[in-house]
């Protein structure tokens, strides 16, 4: 661990952008979208080689800059099941979903990794799983609508999704402890490399982008597209169209 002074530093910024300042004021804005409840979800930012995580157990709308624990990404040894930390307060532990935000820093260079247990993702999953029939309901797909083109391609890929793409975005089982999801997680990010999200049946969604604006913009169209999709099922209308590709003419 750095000294107490360097450990300090870490966190001690009067820039509102910087990690241990924006995890705070994150959390409390996704605690007014339902997002981060009752100490679930969370989010964790990557600056170059630090890791910035918010403490596990606890209510993330109300975490301070001095809560949060830092870790050197170079000095963690892969499957990072053993984690050492730079900064570690002592009062808590560090988030059971730091190997899934490792999992989205290593496997697809993300900046930040949001996840969620908003009730329209708990809801998808539970209407895939409902529809339960071959290999297909393991995965929300989506087509022609406006908000898809808030999703990247792809890591590597230039631009985004068109309103005529399909957007795809895995489920996986939950498990009794966070931490195991990690394998499934991994293995769903390999089936779906273009994908910036997967979803966790009855459990939440964890989203991730280049950077914080690509992660917070795309949970934000996502989190759209689950409730609109929730309540296209109730209306009978199907989330895949066949919409022509054609221009309308015009008048
Ligand atoms: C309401 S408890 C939820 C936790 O088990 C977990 O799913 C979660 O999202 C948050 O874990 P945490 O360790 O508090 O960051
Ligand atoms: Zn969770």
């Amino acid at each position: 661990m750095a000294s107490a002074d360097s450990a300090e530093q870490l966190v001690c910024s009067t820039d509102p952008e910087h990690p241990a300042n924006l995890i705070p004021s994150l959390c409390a804005k996704f605690w007014t979208l339902g997002w981060v409840t009752g100490t679930g979800g969370g989010c964790s930012i990557k600056d170059d080689d630090l890791v910035y995580i918010a403490p596990s157990g606890v209510q993330k709308e109300l975490i301070k800059n001095t809560d949060i624990y830092v870790l050197s990404l170079a000095a963690q040894e892969p499957p990072y099941k053993h984690r050492t930390y730079l900064r570690s307060p002592p009062r808590h532990k560090p988030s059971q979903c730091t190997p899934l935000f490792l999992a989205a820093f290593t496997r697809r260079r993300a900046g930040c990794c949001i996840h969620t247990h908003s009730q329209w993702a708990v809801l998808v999953t539970l209407l895939l799983e409902q529809d339960r029939r071959g290999a297909g309901s393991n995965v929300f797909e989506i087509n022609n609508m406006e908000q898809i083109k808030g999703f990247g391609r792809g890591l590597g890929r230039q631009g985004n999704l068109g309103y005529h793409d399909t957007l795809r975005i895995p489920v996986i089982e939950n498990t009794p402890h966070e931490e195991d999801l990690t394998e499934f997680l991994e293995a769903a990010m390999d089936e779906y490399p273009d994908t910036y999200a997967v979803l966790v049946r009855r459990h939440g969604v964890y989203v991730w982008g280049d950077d914080v604006h690509k992660a917070k913009t795309q949970c934000e169209s996502l989190d759209y597209l689950f409730q609109l999709a929730v309540e296209m099922k109730k209306l009978g209308i199907p989330w895949i169209s066949n919409v022509p590709r054609v221009a309308p003419e015009r008048p």
